[in-house]
Parts: structure tokens; C-alpha cells; sequence
């Protein structure tokens, strides 16, 4: 009969290996208790962190994920603008201040590029156009005068850009043209950060004081300064002809802040959300946003929005992303028929769109997620459809049609449908929103309509509903 020997740790060699020294003094013993204790404590802090790791990994496996795509300019982080005001009011808020120092970099910018215009007209380089009729201009001294003195602003458009960060420039760093289809230099451009406006504002303000960043202050000050000099050359019906003539619709451009001037530079600004909205700072890289939304009587739902940069060589980085969605909402901004992409000005801009739009629809990866198209800056295409902006002159196939707003933009989204139904897989259905995500209002409505379509959808494909 085989009998249970009592457990002798002189035998067990793991016994053997931990038991404390024969001849321990009591210091060694205090000691080494003491480091007991402290692995001990480690242990469970590791046991603690891999299970919040795995309660985030479920939440984000359970979370509503969403893509925005877009060429660059399209109108994507002002989409996603529009859903952190709506529904992180909080960050919001708190991010509200680290606009200010976008504002003042988009004024100066609009600023130097006023000055551009006019010495480049008067020293006799063209910079817009080579029409001869240009070498008259109603320029004189005093403009020369003026704009010598806004030199000052060269610098303080460069400290505001090194302060921001490479999102502050409009142009990539050197490095290829991927066309629209997508290059396979994914690693590369896959920068994910999770901070979004939040790295930018630690910039601008001491991440610990909260204390107004040196260089937004100083450049508040220069601007405060040149006041009247800016104001004199915006609104000197010199200069405004001499815009006319090189057809630079300032006004229009992303970032114009030059008839805000006296509101900015008052004491005490903080930017309004409007012109949070209206601000232009490039996206670089990928950047995550994360909302709870509560939903009345049913459970909330947590989401994950990605914005991502639109230029064509930072495309690649959004491949790994469409594994994990639910939803896309691709951005195609409307007014952009009669441009060129900066980063290729052979190429028309919403023809850009067209065919990044029939990629994204028969890309595989995406076959089960639903799609949702903002047709963007309705604003603008009716602006310049009403000052007599023929689109036939862009897309030879829009022919002899009307061209008001009603004809243009249905007729734009047909074919936005008709590539859509040539490219999908079968039985998605084709949803979509005319879109001006500057107004906030009206955007607010948009978004509660793809909230409900994207949760429905999820439900579906879930086998919730
Ligand atoms: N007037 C008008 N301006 C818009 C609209 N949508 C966006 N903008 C402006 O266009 C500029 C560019 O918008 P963004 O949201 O930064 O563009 P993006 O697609 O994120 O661009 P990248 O980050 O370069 O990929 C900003 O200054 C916006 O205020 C619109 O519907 N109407
Ligand atoms: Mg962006």
C-alpha cells in the first residue's frame, strides 16, 4: 500500500531554492521581506494593468468605429469638429483655448499672402497670371509702404508655424506622388496618435501652467501692433483691385480671417466654435477621437472616429484601418471642380474625388461596411456657381445643362450614385448628405441622421435587429 508522505521541503527543490539563508540576521530578514512584499505589489499591478488592457480591448472590439476619408481640403477634421462639439462637449471646451493659436497663424498667413500679391504686382512679377493688362495696377506708395512694414509678420508667421507643428504647413515633406490608388508605404505613414488637438494644445499652452504659450502671446502682440497697417492694405480698394484682377478669392479660402480682424484682436479672445470650424490645420498622420453616446433609454454606445491626412502620399496609412470599421463617411467636397490638388496640379481636384470614391467603393476590405458620402462645401459651389463659374468649362460631360445650384449638384450626385452602383457589392445601399460642415447647425441635424443609420446598420449586421 502506497501511503501519503507528509510534504518535507527538504526535499522540493522550489522550496529549497526560496527558503531564506540558514544564518539570516534579522536586517537581511527585514530585507528580504521587504522585497517580497515589494514583488508581490508589482505582480498585482501587472495583473491589474493586463486587465484593464483587456476590459479596453473589449471595449474598443465592442465600440462603434468610423473612418472619414477624403482628399485633403475635403472638409474631414471639420466633420469630426462638428461631432466633438456635439458630443464631447467637455474636451471640447477644454481644447477651445488652443485654437487661438491657428486663428492668428491662418490671419498672418492671409496677411503675407495679401503682401505677396502686391509687392510681386509692383516689383512687376505676376504672380497669378501672365495677362499684360496686369501691369497696371492702381498700387503706389503707400502700399509699398505698407507692406515694408508688415514685414514683421514673415517671422511671426514662421514662430506660429514651428510652434504647430507640421500641420501647419499646407505642403508635404518631399516623398513621391502614390496617385489615387493607394501606395503600399503603409508602415511609414501609419503614425496613429490618440491625443488629436490635444499634442497641439500642450504645445500652446504649458502642459502643467496652462499659461499662454511665449510665441502666441508675443505674436498676439506684433499682430495687435500692425492693426491699422493690415486694415488699411485689406480694405484699400487698390489692393481689393488688384485681387480681383489675379482672381484671388481670399474670402473664400480655407482659414480667411481678415474681416474678423477687430473681434480677434480684441482682449481676452478665445475662439468661437464657428471659428474653431472655420480654422485650417492640416492633419498629419492618423488621429483618434472617442465618444460615448448616450442614447435615452437604450444603453450608450461608445464610438472611435479616425481622422486621417487627405494628401495623396499619406494615403496608404488608411489601409490598416479598414479592417476594424464599422462605418465610412466619405468627404467629397463639391466646390472643388474648377481646382487643382496642390500636391499635383495636373490633376482637376473633384476628379480626384471621383476616383478615390470608386476605390473606396469596391475595395474589398470594405465590402461590409456601410458607406456614407458628405457631398461638401455646398456654400461655395453656390457661391461661385453665382458668380457665373460655368462648370462645363471643367467637366466637358456636364455639357449645356443649367448651371445653377439645383442642376449642379444633382447632377454631381448622380454620378457620385451611378459609381457607386457600378462599383459596390450588392445590396448596400447608397446613402448620402449635401454637406457644409462650416454650419454647424445644420451639420448638428446631418449627424443625428448617421448616427441612427450607422447603429441601425450595426445592429443588422450584428444580428441585433
Ligand atoms: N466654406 C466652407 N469651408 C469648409 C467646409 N468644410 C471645410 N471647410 C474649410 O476647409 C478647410 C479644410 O478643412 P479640413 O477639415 O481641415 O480638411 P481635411 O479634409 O481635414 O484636410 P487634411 O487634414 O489636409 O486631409 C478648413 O479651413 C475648413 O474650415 C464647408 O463646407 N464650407
Ligand atoms: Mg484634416
Amino acid at each position: 500500500m502506497v501511503s501519503r508522505h507528509k510534504h518535507d521541503s527538504s526535499l522540493d527543490p522550489l522550496s529549497l531554492a526560496i527558503a531564506p539563508p540558514p544564518n539570516e540576521t534579522p536586517e537581511e530578514r527585514a530585507k528580504r521581506l521587504r522585497e517580497e512584499e515589494e514583488a508581490v505589489e508589482v505582480s498585482r499591478r501587472i495583473d491589474a494593468e493586463l486587465k484593464l488592457a483587456k476590459v479596453a480591448l473589449k471595449k474598443r472590439k465592442d465600440a462603434v468605429q468610423v473612418l472619414v476619408l477624403g482628399q485633403s481640403m475635403s472638409g474631414k477634421s471639420t466633420t469630426i469638429k462638428n461631432f466633438q462639439m456635439q458630443y464631447a462637449q467637455k474636451a471640447w471646451a477644454e481644447e477651445r483655448a488652443s485654437w487661438k493659436a491657428v486663428v492668428l497663424l491662418n490671419l498672418v498667413r492671409s496677411v503675407n499672402t495679401v503682401i505677396d500679391i502686391i509687392t510681386g504686382t509692383m516689383e512687376g512679377v505676376d504672380l497669378l497670371s501672365s495677362d499684360p493688362s496686369s501691369q497696371l495696377t492702381p498700387l503706389n506708395e503707400t502700399h509699398r509702404n505698407l507692406s515694408r512694414r508688415l514685414g514683421v509678420l514673415r517671422q511671426i508667421e514662421r514662430d506660429l508655424r514651428l510652434l504647430l507643428g507640421s500641420g501647419a504647413d499646407e505642403t508635404e515633406p518631399e516623398g513621391g506622388d502614390g496617385g489615387p490608388q493607394f501606395t503600399p508605404k503603409v508602415q511609414e505613414f501609419c503614425v496613429q496618435s490618440s491625443s488629436g488637438w490635444k499634442g497641439i494644445l500642450s504645445r500652446v499652452r504649458g502642459p502643467s501652467t496652462g499659461k499662454e504659450n511665449d510665441v502666441q502671446r508675443v505674436a498676439f502682440q506684433v499682430i495687435s501692433s500692425c492693426r491699422d497697417d493690415i486694415l488699411r492694405i485689406w480694405n484699400d480698394p487698390g489692393t481689393q483691385s488688384v485681387l480681383k484682377n489675379r482672381q484671388a478669392h481670399l474670402e473664400d479660402t480655407p482659414g480667411f480671417f481678415l474681416n474678423d480682424i477687430n473681434r480677434i484682436l480684441s482682449p481676452g479672445y478665445e475662439p468661437s466654435d464657428q471659428d474653431i470650424v472655420r480654422a485650417r490645420l492640416r492633419t498629419t498622420g492618423v488621429q483618434e477621437y472617442q465618444f460615448t453616446l448616450d442614447r435615452g433609454n437604450h444603453a450608450p454606445v461608445d464610438w472611435i472616429i479616425y481622422d486621417v491626412a487627405g494628401v495623396r502620399t499619406s494615403r496608404a496609412a488608411w489601409i490598416p484601418y479598414f479592417k476594424e470599421i464599422t462605418a465610412l463617411i466619405f468627404i467629397a467636397p463639391l466646390s472643388s471642380f474648377d481646382e487643382k490638388l496642390a500636391e499635383d496640379p495636373r490633376i482637376n481636384r473633384l476628379e480626384d474625388t471621383f476616383s478615390l470614391w470608386k476605390t473606396v467603393c469596391s475595395n474589398k476590405l470594405l465590402a461590409k461596411v456601410q458607406i456614407i458620402l458628405f457631398m461638401n462645401k455646398t456654400d461655395i459651389l453656390r457661391k461661385k456657381l453665382e458668380s457665373g463659374i460655368k462648370v462645363k468649362h471643367y467637366i466637358q460631360e456636364f455639357r449645356d445643362k443649367e448651371n445653377d445650384y439645383e442642376t449642379v449638384s444633382n447632377w454631381f450626385k448622380k454620378l457620385f450614385k451611378r459609381l457607386y452602383l457600378a462599383n459596390t457589392t450588392p445590396s448596400r445601399e447608397f446613402v448620402s448628405h449635401f454637406t457644409s460642415v462650416i454650419d454647424t447647425e445644420a451639420t448638428s441635424q446631418t449627424l443625428v441622421a448617421v448616427q441612427g443609420a450607422i447603429l441601425r446598420n450595426d445592429f443588422v449586421n450584428t444580428g441585433l435587429l
